[in-house]
């Protein structure tokens, strides 16, 4: 009992937590998770329990040299210039549990696929900046050991994650809630495990709700070119 009220309180604790940080004012999904999404079996319920609300993207131990760089750059920046930090969570109802009224805080039964291990290191590790203004994201990504598909290098379907993840938040940024309608990446020199590389992404035009970006993948030192893309995104009509 005590200890369940500890942890209801710490929960409570961080929820508040969890309403003080900045939100852009359009990002957010507006809609619960339809029934249909839900699995079958109860799996963990995130709230008010805080140690499920963690934000990802702040720093953790496995992070490499070349990944704390990138990001104490951005934080630099975001101090100057127009760049925001993306608070990461594990799952799409938790970006949105702001919006639920105390009496109706939905249970997290889903998880973001970037945010689905539990254990730092082995998968994703990355955090997104945003840039308003520029209607730019960038993203520092450290590719675990669990992303392998050759021996020793990242999955290409992993990178097109990621490729996707950094230019859906910065779509959604830009202009809402939206869905990926087509996604092209050339891939041009593998991503070793372990390392960490820089993702740049730009909306390049809109055209009613078609939003159209481009997506740089290189190494911190910009000399080797990964991956490069192209993305459509399709903004979601006002009754969706
Ligand atoms: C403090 C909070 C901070 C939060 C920060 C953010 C962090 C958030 C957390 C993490 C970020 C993660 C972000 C990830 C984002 C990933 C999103 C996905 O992966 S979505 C899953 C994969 N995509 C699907 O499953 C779509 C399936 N397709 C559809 O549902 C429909 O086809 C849809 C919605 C794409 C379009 O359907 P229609 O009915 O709304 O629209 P129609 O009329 O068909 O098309 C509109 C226009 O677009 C063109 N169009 C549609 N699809 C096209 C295509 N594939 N290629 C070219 N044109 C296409 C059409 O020709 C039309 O053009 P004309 O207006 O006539 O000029």
């Amino acid at each position: 009992m005590f200890r369940c009220s500890v942890r209801l309180i710490k929960g409570l604790t961080q929820i508040t937590w969890l309403q003080e940080q900045p939100v852009l004012p359009n990002l957010l999904y507006r809609r619960s998770v339809p029934a249909a999404y839900l699995p079958s079996r109860a799996l963990r319920v995130t709230w008010p329990c805080a140690e499920e609300v963690k934000d990802f993207s702040l720093t953790n131990p496995s992070w490499s040299p070349n990944m704390r760089n990138l990001y104490n750059k951005y934080m630099e920046l975001s101090q100057q210039e127009s760049w925001k930090r993306l608070p990461s969570y594990n799952a799409t109802a938790t970006h949105l549990i702001e919006q639920y009224p105390d009496s109706a805080k939905p249970q997290v039964t889903t998880r973001l696929f970037t945010r689905n291990l539990d254990v730092e290191d082995l998968g994703f590790e990355y955090v997104m900046f945003y840039n308003q203004a520029e209607q730019r994201t960038v993203c520092s990504f450290q590719a675990g050991p669990y992303l392998e598909s050759p021996i020793g290098f990242a999955h290409g379907g992993a990178i097109a994650a990621i490729v996707d993840t950094t230019s859906g938040a910065c779509t959604i940024c830009t202009v809402g809630k939206v869905k990926t309608a087509n996604l092209n990446i050339n891939y041009r020199s593998p991503i070793t495990l372990g390392s960490t590389v820089e993702v740049q992404c730009r909306v390049d035009k809109i055209e009613g709700r078609k939003i159209f970006l481009s997506t740089e993948i290189r190494s911190v030192n910009s000399q080797v070119l990964h991956a490069e893309a192209t993305a459509l995104f399709i903004q979601m009509k006002m009754s969706e």
